[in-house]
C-alpha cells in the first residue's frame, strides 16, 4: 500500500483566550496525495487554523489534536519546536496572503530567497545566488539578476508573490500550502500565479493545499476539494463536481460566490442548519 503524503485524522484545535474557549477546528480529516486539494468556507471556517496545524503553526494558546497527522508516514504530532522549524524548512512550505507582511522588508530579494535554504544545506553565496536566479526564473521573473538587488517595496504585489514563491520552493519541499495566496492580487495578476503554482506542482510532483474564498479559482487549480463550515468538513468532492455540491452550505458558498455577469446572494442571507455542525 502506498503511503500518502498528508495524512490528518480528527484533528482538532481549540483556542483559549481570556476565559474565551474557541473550538477552531473540529475533528477534520482528509488526505492528500501528490495533488492539488482545495479548502474553501467562509471567513472564520477554520481553513487557515487547519493548514497551520499542519505545519506546526498554531500559537501556545492553541491546543492541537489528532490521531493522526502525518507526512509521508512520519507522525507529526510529538515534534519539537526545533524539529517542526526542520520540516518546515525543508519538507513543507507555506505562502501566505500579502507578501508585504510576509516578505522581510530590509533584506534584499536574493538574502529573502537564500537565508533559509542555506540554513539547511553547505553551499558557497555565489551557488545560492545562482540558484536563487534560476527560482526566479522558474517564477516567470524576468531579468532576475535585477531582481534579486531589489528590496521588498520596490517589487509589485504579483512580483513580491512570486518571490515569496520562489523562497518557499526552493527548497523542494514536498507539501506546499498556499494561505490566500491570490487574494490580495487582481484577478489577472492573480491568474498569473495560480498559473505558476500550477505549473511548479505538477514538474516538482508536490502536494498542494490551496486555502481560498475564491471558489472559482479552487474549482480551477484543485483536484479535489474540502468544503469546511464552523470548523469541520461539511462536504468533500471532486473539484470538477464542486458546481453540482449537495450540501446545502456548499450550495450557498457557489451562490454567493462573486461573478461578472449576474448580481449574486449574499452568504450572510443563508439559513444555517445547527446539524450541520454534529
Ligand atoms: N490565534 C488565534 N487566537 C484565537 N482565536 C483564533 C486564532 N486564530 C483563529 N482563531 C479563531 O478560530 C476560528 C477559525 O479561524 P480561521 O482563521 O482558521 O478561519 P478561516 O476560515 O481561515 O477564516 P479567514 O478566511 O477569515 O482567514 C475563528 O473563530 C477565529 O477567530
Amino acid at each position: 500500500m502506498t503511503v500518502p503524503l498528508l495524512e490528518v485524522r480528527d484533528l482538532s484545535v481549540t483556542f483559549r483566550t481570556e476565559g474565551v474557549v474557541t473550538q477552531a477546528v473540529r475533528n477534520v480529516s482528509f488526505v492528500l496525495g501528490r495533488e492539488r486539494l482545495g479548502i474553501v468556507g467562509e471567513s472564520g471556517s477554520g481553513k487557515s487554523t487547519t493548514g497551520r496545524a499542519v505545519l506546526g503553526l498554531v500559537p501556545a494558546h492553541g491546543s492541537v489534536s489528532a490521531s493522526r497527522l502525518a507526512l509521508n508516514g512520519e507522525d507529526l504530532r510529538h515534534l519539537t519546536q526545533h524539529q517542526w522549524s526542520r520540516y518546515r524548512g525543508r519538507r513543507m512550505a507555506l505562502v501566505m496572503q500579502d507578501p508585504k507582511f510576509s516578505l522581510n522588508p530590509i533584506m534584499t530579494v536574493e538574502k529573502q530567497i537564500t537565508e533559509a535554504w542555506r540554513l539547511h544545506r553547505r553551499t558557497t553565496a555565489a551557488e545560492a545566488r545562482k540558484h536563487a536566479a534560476a527560482m526566479l526564473e522558474a517564477v516567470s521573473i524576468d531579468d532576475p539578476e535585477r531582481v534579486l538587488r531589489l528590496y521588498p517595496h520596490q517589487l509589485s504585489g504579483g512580483m513580491g508573490q512570486r518571490v515569496m514563491i520562489a523562497a518557499m520552493l526552493i527548497a523542494e519541499p514536498e507539501l506546499l500550502i498556499a494561505d490566500e495566496a491570490i487574494s490580495a492580487l487582481d484577478v489577472t495578476v492573480g491568474n498569473e500565479v495560480l498559473a505558476i503554482l500550477d505549473r511548479l506542482v505538477a514538474e516538482r510532483g508536490m502536494g498542494l493545499i490551496f486555502i481560498s474564498h475564491n471558489l472559482t479559482a479552487v474549482a480551477g487549480l484543485c483536484d479535489r476539494v474540502v468544503v469546511m463550515y464552523g470548523g469541520r468538513v461539511v462536504e468533500e468532492c471532486a473539484a470538477r463536481d464542486l458546481a453540482h455540491a449537495r450540501h446545502p452550505y456548499t450550495r450557498a458558498l457557489l451562490a454567493a460566490a462573486p461573478s461578472l455577469d449576474e448580481p449574486r446572494a449574499s452568504l450572510a442571507s443563508v439559513v444555517r442548519d445547527p446539524a450541520w455542525l454534529t
